[in-house]
């Protein structure tokens, strides 16, 4: 990899954890397979000698060995079957935390949410416990069965290994013809799965508009097309495994039919017909299932493929693994230049500037001047281009973020509640006495808002509760962002529907966190909280067109602070920005 970075599979470190479990099931698959054959053999030993003796001893004997090994195989069975649904658990255990880990990773990249990584998850989890492994370890053991027949007769050994190259054809020829159309049609069901994904969570939109007959249309196409190509690929499988159905069973009369005459010239005990045909039936089986195996094969190898894409980790992008003390909160931007994964073109073009703790920076500039995007580079949510931003000298990127979160807060534009109670929300759910979660509501103003809701703190909000309005849900995102008194706060437009009762707590809130030594960045158009910071960076174009202290910035702008400052300030923002 280009600049001796290295990348971290951890799917690599789970197939190896799962070797010895793997082999396990490898030898008892073994032990099984070998433990049938005393079926054919305790019928070739029944004709040939319990009828020609007329021995009920012996009879009674073979019937109880016979008896014993089966359900010695039995046994095997059951363990086999519960060691693999166990190695499923714990795969999907294992890789269940590293999975929402880089769906959290993919939705800062890209913006889109995605949960494809746990489906991936489950349908793995579903060919580790279903009937796959075992059928590839049996097809592994299946020469077992060729030494069987061949020690029989050499001829039917041929028949044996003749037919089997038959059914492997037949598999292989399943794979031709079913697998663009196979694939083709997951990724169809993807796109049609995220289609309508997407239009769930615009629902109020869809629905105010008219527009679900034409949302339902776009899924309706897409899903369409892969019900045709699963259809299209199901189809030729339906044929091909009706001929190969049929084929076991001109193979099991031809097997007969070959042995008989073998019996007749004299070359082997008519005991052997039975155990022949019983030795052919066991050793097909597993190349029987080889095409029902084989969609299974698919579908898992598209899942694993996806799930080492997501959850391979660049070295370049790993964050740090140990905690990190809690910082002074000065902040040095260095050389940043930001373009989004995909597009060449820089949406931060190389901006320097330094904060110290204390102060309280206000940035401004018109729309898509990259406002939001310093603000979650500020925040270490996605990688620089190059260029960094540190606090106290260490990236924020690679800071470890449970440590980060610990002494920072932050308000996205788009501000996202979770599903859970007030007091869970502003604790960010961790367990702490209620006096702290109040404090924290306190210091932004919410505390009496809070009072008013139904169940007060133990309110239950977020997608499924109850509906707080934009100012509300502002204020308590606020008191989650001040929540353990962080050294280190970006908000991004806080005030965007607040009132001015709202925006008088927002004020004070960032005044006192910074009279205490946090280092608190604000993005805003309001006037009004600009007037309240120390300093003020205009951007455009993801340039910094002025970075300095307030009352500099009013006087470079040749603005008087009074009388009236809030409606020039904005008005020389804007011209300064060229807005
Ligand atoms: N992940 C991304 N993929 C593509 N373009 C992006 C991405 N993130 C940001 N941009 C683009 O970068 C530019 C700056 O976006 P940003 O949200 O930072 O602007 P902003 O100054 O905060 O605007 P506003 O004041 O309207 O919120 C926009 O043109 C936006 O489309």
């Amino acid at each position: 990899m280009a600049n001796g970075a290295t990348s971290h599979d951890p799917l690599k470190g789970i197939i190896r954890r799962c070797i010895p479990a793997l082999a396990i099931v490898g030898v008892v698959t073994l032990i099984t397979t070998v433990s049938f054959l005393v079926v054919p053999i305790y019928m070739m030993q029944v004709y040939d000698r319990v009828v020609a003796s007329g021995s009920f001893s012996t009879l009674f004997a073979l019937g109880a060995i016979t008896l014993f090994a089966l359900l010695v195989s039995t046994a095997l069975d059951y363990a086999r079957s519960r060691l693999l649904r166990r190695m499923a658990i714990w795969f999907s255990q294992r890789t269940g935390i590293d999975a929402i880990e880089a769906g959290i990773r993919q939705s800062v990249a890209s913006r889109n949410q995605t949960a494809q990584s746990l489906r991936d998850i489950g349908e793995i989890r579903n060919f580790i416990q279903g009937s796959s492994i075992v059928t590839g370890f049996e097809l592994l053991w299946t020469p077992v069965f060729f030494i069987v027949l061949f020690a029989i007769h050499f001829y039917l050994g041929v028949l044996g290994l003749v037919s089997a190259g038959c059914m492997i054809m037949l598999s292989y020829l399943s794979e031709i013809v079913s697998r663009r159309s196979l694939f083709e049609a997951e990724k169809r069901s993807l796109v049609a799965t995220a289609t309508i994904g997407n239009s769930l969570r615009n629902a109020e939109a869809v629905e105010a508009m008219g527009m679900s007959d034409r949302i339902i249309g776009r899924w309706q196409k897409e899903n369409d097309i892969a019900l045709d190509l699963a259809e299209h690929a199901n189809s030729r499988l339906a044929v091909i495994g009706a001929f190969s159905r049929t084929f076991l069973l001109y193979v099991k009369v031809v097997v007969v039919t070959v042995a008989v005459i073998l019996v007749l010239n004299n070359e082997m005990s008519a005991g052997a017909i039975f155990a022949a045909f019983i030795v052919t039936a066991l050793m097909l089986t597993p190349f029987s299932k080889l095409i029902d195996t084989y969609r299974q094969v698919i579908g898992a190898r598209a899942a694993w493929g996806r799930l080492r894409t997501d959850l391979t980790i660049d070295s370049r992008d790993a964050r740090l693994p140990s905690p990190m003390p809690r910082p002074t909160g000065a902040v040095t931007v260095d050389s940043l230049v930001y373009a989004p994964p995909g597009f060449s073109h820089a949406v931060i073009r190389g901006i320097s500037f330094a904060m110290s703790p204390g102060e309280v920076v206000g940035i401004a500039g018109p729309s898509a001047a990259g406002k939001s995007t310093l603000a979650r580079l500020l925040m270490g949510i996605v990688k620089p281009t190059s260029g960094s931003v540190r606090i106290d000298g260490t990236s924020v990127f690679q800071w470890e973020r449970r440590s980060f979160g610990s002494f920072t807060g932050y308000i996205p534009q788009s501000v996202s509640l979770f599903d859970g109670t007030v007091r869970e929300n502003i604790s960010r759910f961790t367990d702490v006495p209620i006096e702290d979660v109040i404090a924290a509501a306190k210091r932004a103003g919410a505390h009496e808002m809070i009072g008013h809701l139904p169940f007060g703190y133990d309110t239950r909000i977020g997608d499924t509760g109850y509906t707080l309005t934009g100012g509300q849900r502002q204020r308590i995102a606020l008191a989650r962002a001040l929540f353990g008194e962080p050294r280190y706060i970006v908000l991004d437009e806080p005030d965007a529907s607040l009132d001015q009762e709202g925006e008088r707590a927002l004020l004070s809130a960032m005044r006192a966190a910074a009279d205490n030594g946090a280092t608190v960045v604000v993005i805003s158009h309001r006037a009004s909280v600009l007037q309240v910071t120390d300093k003020i960076l205009i951007l455009k174009e993801g340039r910094i067109q002025f970075y300095g202290w307030r009352d500099k910035a009013l006087e470079e702008l040749g603005l008087l602070p009074a009388p009236g400052p809030e409606r020039r300030l904005v008005k020389a923002v804007d011209s300064h920005a060229g807005r």
